[in-house]
C-alpha cells in the first residue's frame, strides 16, 4: 500500500550549526518542503540580520539540487526593539518570532522574563506586521511541578495573553496536554494555533522510565501520562485546521543525552513522517493525514501549499541506532525499532 501526499512542511524543527547541521539538515530536507527553523542557538538569533545569514549558511550546507526552504525565526528578549520587527517583516525570511520563558528549555537563558512587562510594544508590532508569535508554553517556577508546567502557563500566561492581544497570531508550540488541546479550541481559528510533535502522538511518560531510564526520550515539555497523548491523537485526527506537525527534532550528541545532566530534546527527523502516518494509521484516520501534514500549516501562515508530492509507502524498515557524524553519533527515536511506513526518500537504502 502507498500513501501519496503533497509534500508536508516541519513547522517547528532545530537544525543547530557547524557539523550537527550539516549531520541533521539532508534528513529533514528529504522529508519536508519547508521547515520553520528554531532560533535557539549560542549565541540566540535575536535579529534580522543574524536570521539572514544563519538562513544562508543553512542554504549552503544543502545538497545543490534540494528546494528545502528554511523559514526563519527570531528570538524573543525582553530588549528586542519593535523596529526589529519591522525589519523582520521586510526581510521577506522571518516567518515568526519565538518566545522562551527564560529558562525553560534547552538555550532559553536570554529568553523572555517578563512578557506582560517587558514585550508589549514588541508584541502590539506584531500584530501590526501580521507576525506570529510562536510559544514555548511553560511555566518555569521551581515550585510548578514539572508536569504542570503547561497548563499553568496556559492558564497564567497564554490566556491573558490571546484576550489582551486578540489580533496576535500565536502558535502554541510542542502541545502535550488536553489543557492545550482544549485551550486552541476555546481560541480564535486561524489566530491561535498548534503544533504537535510524533513523540507527544506516540508515546506517554511511561516511555522515559520502561526497563530503566531512557534518556532519548527526553524533551520538554516531557512526555505526558496517556490520557493526555490519547487528546492529542484525538485532536489531530479530528480534521480540524487549528493542528498541525513540528517535529521539534532537536538533536544533541550522544554524551549530551547519556551522561548526568542530560540535555531535554527529541531526534526524530529521520523517523517523523512513519510516526505521524502510523498514529493516524492506529486511530483509523489516514484520510485526514494529508490536510495535517501538509495543509494546515501553510494554510495558518498564509503560505501556498507544496506542489510536489512524496510517497510512503507500507513496508516495515528498521531505524538506523544512530547517525555518526563527524563530532560524535545522534541517536534517533525509536532506534533499532521496526516502523510500518517508509517515506519515498529512504526506499533506496532499504531495497
Ligand atoms: N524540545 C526540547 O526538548 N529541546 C529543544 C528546545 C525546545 O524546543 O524546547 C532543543 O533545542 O533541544
Ligand atoms: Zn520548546
Ligand atoms: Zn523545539
Amino acid at each position: 500500500m502507498e500513501l501519496h501526499l503533497t509534500q508536508p512542511d516541519d513547522w517547528h524543527l532545530h537544525l543547530r550549526e557547524g557539523d550537527l547541521l550539516e549531520a541533521v539538515l539532508p534528513y529533514s530536507a528529504q522529508n519536508f518542503g519547508r521547515a520553520i527553523v528554531m532560533p535557539n542557538l549560542k549565541p540566540p538569533i535575536t535579529t534580522t540580520a543574524m536570521a539572514v545569514a544563519y538562513r544562508e549558511t543553512i542554504l549552503k550546507a544543502l545538497s545543490p539540487d534540494s528546494s528545502f526552504n528554511p523559514l526563519m525565526t527570531l528570538y524573543l528578549t525582553d530588549n528586542t526593539s519593535p523596529n526589529e520587527i519591522k525589519l523582520a517583516r521586510l526581510s521577506g525570511v522571518v516567518f515568526g518570532v519565538k518566545l522562551y520563558p527564560a529558562g525553560a528549555t534547552t538555550n532559553s537563558q536570554d529568553g523572555v522574563t517578563d512578557i506582560f512587562g517587558k514585550c508589549f510594544p514588541v508584541l502590539e508590532q506584531m500584530v501590526e506586521q501580521n507576525m506570529p508569535l510562536l510559544v514555548h508554553g511553560e511555566v518555569t517556577d521551581p515550585s510548578v511541578d514539572m508536569f504542570n508546567r503547561e497548563k499553568v502557563f496556559i492558564e497564567t500566561i497564554l490566556g491573558p495573553l490571546v484576550q489582551m492581544l486578540p489580533e496576535l497570531r500565536v502558535v502554541m508550540e510542542h502541545i502535550t496536554t488536553t489543557d492545550a488541546v482544549n485551550f486552541i479550541n476555546s481560541c480564535r481559528e486561524g489566530y491561535v494555533a498548534a503544533t504537535v510533535t510524533p513523540q507527544h502522538l506516540a508515546l506517554n511518560r511511561n516511555a522515559l522510565f520502561q526497563g530503566g531510564l531512557q534518556p532519548h526520550n527526553y524533551c520538554l515539555p516531557v512526555l505526558k501520562r496517556e490520557a493526555h497523548r490519547q487528546s492529542i491523537v484525538s485532536a489531530v485526527t479530528s480534521g480540524s485546521k487549528r493542528f498541525f506537525p513540528g517535529t521539534d527534532s532537536a538533536p544533541h550528541e550522544r554524551n549530551r543525552k547519556e551522561c548526568s545532566c542530560g540535555c531535554a530534546g527529541i531526534y526524530n527527523a529521520p523517523v517523523a513522517l512513519s510516526i505521524y502516518a502510523e498514529v493516524f494509521e492506529k486511530a483509523e484516520a489516514l484520510d485526514k493525514l494529508e490536510a495535517f501534514l501538509c495543509f494546515n500549516g501553510p494554510d495558518f501562515y498564509g503560505l501556498p501549499r507544496n506542489s510536489s508530492k512524496i510517497v510512503l509507502k507500507r513496508c516495515p524498515w528498521i531505524v538506523p541506532q544512530s547517525y555518526p557524524y563527524a563530532s560524535g553519533e545522534i541517536v534517533p527515536m525509536f532506534a533499532g525499532q521496526i516502523l510500518e511506513w517508509l517515506p519515498s526518500n529512504l526506499y533506496k537504502e532499504h531495497l
